[in-house]
C-alpha cells in the first residue's frame, strides 16, 4: 500500500492507496508544527483507525509547501514504515515542463496538481487550488506549466479583513441568498463567495486569452466546493486531484 501526503499551509491531507484504489482520505492540521515522534504517533494512530497495519505500507510519497515540516514528516515515515519517502519537487518530477523563471520555486502542490491535470484532463487546462492561497495554474496544449496566479485564499482574506476592520467580525463561509447583502454577515459572505467566483471566471477568461485557446478548468482544495458552484463557467470539481497526482507520480517514477 502507498501512503500519500500533501502538506499545505492549513492541512496535511493523507491518503492510502491499495493498487489504484484510494482506500481513505483524512486530514491533520498543519499548525502547530510537530516533532518527528509526534508525526509518527499521529500517522500510526490514524492508519490504525482505518485498520491499516504497519507491514502493509510499502511506499510513501510526500509533497510539501511547508519546508520546516518536511524533514520531520519524512523522518517519521522512515522510522515507522522503513521506507524512503519520494519527495515531490520540480527536480524529482523532471517530465513536467515548467516555463517560468526559476522553475524550481514552483510549489510542490502546484507540481502535483499540474501532473494530475496533464494526465487526467484535456489540455490546455487551468488548475484552481483553493486552500490557504487560491492558485490558478495554466497548462498549454502540451501540458507544460506556462504560469501561475497566486491570490490570498478565501479564509485568509476573511481573516485579514476582520482583523483590520473594527466593525467586522468573522462569518461562516456560506453563500448568502443574494449578491446584495442585507446585513453585515451577508455582505461579507457575498464578497467572499460571489467575489471569489467572479474573480475565478474573470481570471480564467484572461488566462485563455494568454494561452490563445479554450481551456478545461478543474478545481480542488478545501474551499473549492463552496465557491465553484457560483462560477458562470463550467469547472470540474475534484476533491482528490492532489492525491491522484501523487499516485501518478509514484507510478511513473517509483513503481
Ligand atoms: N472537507 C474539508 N477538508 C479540509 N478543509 C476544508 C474542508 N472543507 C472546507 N475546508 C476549508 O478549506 C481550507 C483549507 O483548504 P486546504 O486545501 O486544505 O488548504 P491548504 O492546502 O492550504 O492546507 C480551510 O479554510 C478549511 O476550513
Ligand atoms: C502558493 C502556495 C502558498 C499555495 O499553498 P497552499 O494554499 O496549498 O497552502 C504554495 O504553492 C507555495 O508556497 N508556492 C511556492 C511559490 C510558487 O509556487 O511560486
Ligand atoms: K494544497
Amino acid at each position: 500500500m502507498l501512503l500519500a501526503l500533501d502538506v499545505g499551509n492549513t492541512n496535511i491531507t493523507l491518503g492510502v492507496y491499495e493498487g489504484d484504489k484510494l482506500l481513505f482520505v483524512t486530514r491533520m492540521a498543519t499548525n502547530p508544527p510537530r516533532m518527528e515522534d509526534e508525526y509518527a504517533a499521529a500517522m500510526l494512530s490514524i492508519l490504525h483507525l482505518y485498520d491499516i497495519h504497519t507491514a502493509q505500507i510499502d511506499g510513501a510519497i510526500l509533497s510539501s509547501v511547508v519546508p520546516r515540516l518536511t524533514d520531520n514528516l519524512a523522518r517519521a515515515i522512515r522510522r515507522v514504515w522503513k521506507v524512503e519517502p519520494f519527495i515531490v519537487s520540480t527536480a524529482t518530477v523532471p517530465d513536467l515542463k515548467v516555463r517560468r523563471d526559476m522553475p524550481n520555486t514552483l510549489g510542490a502542490d502546484l507540481v502535483v496538481g499540474a501532473v494530475a491535470a496533464k494526465e487526467l484532463y484535456p489540455c490546455p487546462c487551468i488548475v484552481i487550488d483553493m486552500g490557504t492561497a487560491t492558485t490558478l495554474t495554466g497548462l498549454n496544449a502540451e501540458g507544460e506549466v506556462c504560469g501561475v496566479v497566486i491570490i490570498p485564499g478565501v479564509g485568509t482574506s476573511l481573516d485579514a479583513l476582520t482583523s483590520h476592520a473594527a466593525q467586522l467580525s468573522s462569518v461562516s463561509l456560506n453563500a448568502p441568498p443574494q449578491v446584495l447583502g442585507r446585513n453585515t454577515m451577508e455582505c461579507i459572505q457575498s464578497g467572499m463567495v460571489f467575489g471569489t467566483a467572479c474573480m475565478l471566471d474573470g481570471l480564467c477568461d484572461r488566462i485563455e486569452e494568454e494561452l490563445g485557446a479554450r481551456c478545461t478548468v478543474v478545481a480542488t482544495g478545501g474551499l473549492a466546493g463552496l465557491v465553484v458552484e457560483h462560477c458562470r463557467r463550467e469547472i470540474i470539481l475534484s476533491d482528490t486531484l492532489l492525491l491522484d497526482g501523487l499516485k501518478l507520480i509514484w507510478d511513473h517514477y517509483c513503481a
